[in-house]
């Protein structure tokens, strides 16, 4: 918890600020019944009226001072936990857009949420509360304790005996308490990953009729995480009539020791109260300060959590500071690449050799789990190959900045994905300061123009979480013409035609070629049809190339390819290529 610490830096002034507060607080707090002792001791029993009088107004000026230094305090506090909040949240924005999608896939999605909300709340929360109740509780012991023995050594020590029973049975309920707090975030974690996954899959569980099932498993977790905060709360419970049970003992010893020190005219009936006070202030700072040493567990797991993804070293960095700016053309090489997903045994690809020149398109085909989308992915450098080298125009792409990388590239992904918004900040994503005039013109390349104008709004037509109220090709073409907006060196297309029907499929295909220019295209896909004329096809087979060349070279060299041909073309089609 202590290396977040450094987020507290831009609020040193009002941390310190906090402290002296809380210190001129604490002393406030015992101040007045120290003045309580005075009335009762100087005016009450000598029937002092203007003494009671001045001591009165002057102990409600003290009050009113305290109230206020608290007041600001706790406006203070509410402004470093939530800025303290928001520049954690910030780091951790920051940290998870730097790493790559392996470095992403350690932490988990929904504990990356987890850690980035709950989490960083409770340390926020914790680091204030750490200031304004645990931080006060010495003060306030020193502070009492010393009160209490300049009125009387035998009453002080019946508090000290106090305090040692009670920090007893704190210590004793911490050590069952604290591994407790330790699992509540796991367990919340473990929440998070279910309502995501059944938020997102809302569908399918309805499809399949497994409501009930997914019904269960929120249950347990929910239970489970209930079941943790009961006993937590029944503990606490138990703690607190005890610890009552303690300070009633304490006010009893002093009223019977300072009762007889009274009687004996050693001591004077205000002191007795002001005592009692004391032990009932320190008590009180010791309960909340006791409280917080419990919390303290709970915010160290969170603060350990946050603190392994900040200290993550994202698995790909950028190593040259050269700058490559953006050309018109690009010519990709794949050289003996080699690579394996970081929890696989077995390479995905291996010695993989390829190229794509400029203005052509090159197509890659193949069974499913043959490695396809994991070339596509490479390029952007999504991921790091374990061997071999991919050069564009001659450049390793490690000697790319990543923003310059991903700069050349109009990316569509196997899985279409929309943000929320409109039809055109979709588009818009491709290039930030695209007019409406390139949006409308990306649109109609890929074919999406005619149904985005059918819509209510047109190009301002709402776009729901994840595309969810467009059909599967509209969601394609919607990608489509984000990738196009952007006129890039490489266009990298995953499997993206595949929801569209075979005649938008070829009018995209006739428009995209026109557009293209100089650029490389890359062209994963499940459909001949898709890549018949495509200028290289390659025919990959367990992460191999078992194939090279046009469709027609391959219909006569290539066995795999003509076996996928002929489970896709009908006997005409197959005879005229
Ligand atoms: N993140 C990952 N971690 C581990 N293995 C993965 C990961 N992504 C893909 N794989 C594995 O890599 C292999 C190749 O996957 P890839 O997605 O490249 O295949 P593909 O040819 O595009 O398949 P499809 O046509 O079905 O989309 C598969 O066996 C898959 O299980």
């Amino acid at each position: 918890m202590l290396k977040l610490f450094k987020f507290l830096k831009p609020y040193q002034i009002s941390v310190a600020t906090v402290l002296l507060f809380t210190f001129i607080e604490t002393l406030g707090t015992l101040y007045v019944p120290t003045l309580t002792a005075d009335i009762v001791n100087n005016g009450v029993t000598q029937g002092n009226i203007p003494y009671i009088i001045k001591t009165g107004v002057f102990m409600l000026l003290v009050a009113i001072f305290t109230a206020g230094t608290a007041v600001l305090n706790s406006r203070l506090s509410a402004n470093i936990s939530s800025g303290f909040a928001r520049d954690i949240r910030k780091a951790l924005f920051m940290k998870a857009q730097a790493l790559s999608i392996n470095d992403f896939h350690k932490i988990g999605t929904a504990s990356m949420i987890t850690r980035t909300t709950s989490d960083v709340t409770l340390i926020g929360q914790t680091t204030v509360m750490l200031m304004q109740m645990l931080l006060p509780a010495p003060v306030m012991a020193v502070a009492g304790l010393f009160l209490a023995f300049s009125k009387d050594k035998g009453i002080a020590l019946i508090i000290v005996a106090t305090m040692l029973i009670f920090l007893l049975i704190a210590a004793l309920l911490g050590k069952k308490i604290i591994p407790l707090f330790k699992f509540i975030q796991i367990k919340m974690d473990n929440i998070t990953r279910i309502l995501r996954e059944i938020i997102i899959g809302v569908r399918v569980i309805r499809a399949f009729n497994r409501e009930n099932h997914e019904k269960n498993k929120i249950d347990t977790a929910v239970t489970d995480y209930a079941a943790n905060s009961i006993r937590i709360n029944k503990m606490i419970a138990t703690l607190l009539p005890v610890v009552m049970l303690v300070i009633n003992m304490g006010i009893i010893s002093i009223l019977w020791l300072g009762g007889r020190r009274v009687a004996d005219g050693q001591m004077q009936v205000g002191d007795i109260m002001a005592l009692i006070e004391y032990c009932s202030l320190i008590l009180f700072f010791l309960i909340m300060g006791t409280m917080m040493f419990m919390y303290i567990p709970r915010a160290q797991a969170c603060a350990e959590r946050i603190d392994e993804v900040l200290s993550m070293t994202p698995e790909i960095t950028d190593k040259s500071s050269n700058s490559h700016p953006r050309g018109d053309y690009a010519h990709i090489e794949f050289r003996n690449v080699s690579f394996r997903y970081s929890n696989a045994a077995e390479p995905i690809l291996s010695n993989l050799s390829f190229e794509s020149k400029s203005g052509e398109v090159t197509a890659i085909i193949g069974g499913t789990g043959s490695g396809k989308s994991t070339i596509a992915n490479l390029i952007p450098r999504f991921f790091e190959i374990e061997s071999g080298s991919i050069l564009i125009n001659g450049t390793n792409i490690r000697n790319f900045s990543q923003k310059e990388l991903r700069d050349k590239i109009g990316f569509v992904p196997q899985k279409a994905f929309l943000f929320s918004g409109t039809i055109a900040d979709n588009i818009r994503d491709g290039k930030a300061n695209a007019t409406q005039a390139e949006i409308e013109q990306a649109a109609q390349i890929a074919q999406a123009d005619g149904f985005i104008r059918e819509l209510k709004n047109g190009y301002q037509a709402y776009v729901a979480q994840g595309g969810n109220n467009l059909s599967g090709g509209q969601k394609q073409r919607l990608t489509i013409a984000r990738a196009l907006i952007r006129k890039p060196e490489i266009y990298i297309f995953d499997d993206s035609f595949s929801a569209l029907d075979l005649k938008t499929d070829a009018m995209l295909r006739r428009a995209l070629k026109k557009e293209i220019g100089r650029a490389t295209v890359i062209m994963v896909a499940q459909r001949i049809s898709t890549i018949m004329e495509a200028d290289r096809i390659l025919v990959l087979e367990d992460g191999i190339i078992t194939g090279t060349g046009q469709h027609q070279e391959l219909m006569q060299n290539c066995q795999v390819y003509r076996q996928i041909a002929a489970s896709q073309l009908s006997e005409a089609e197959l005879a005229s290529s």
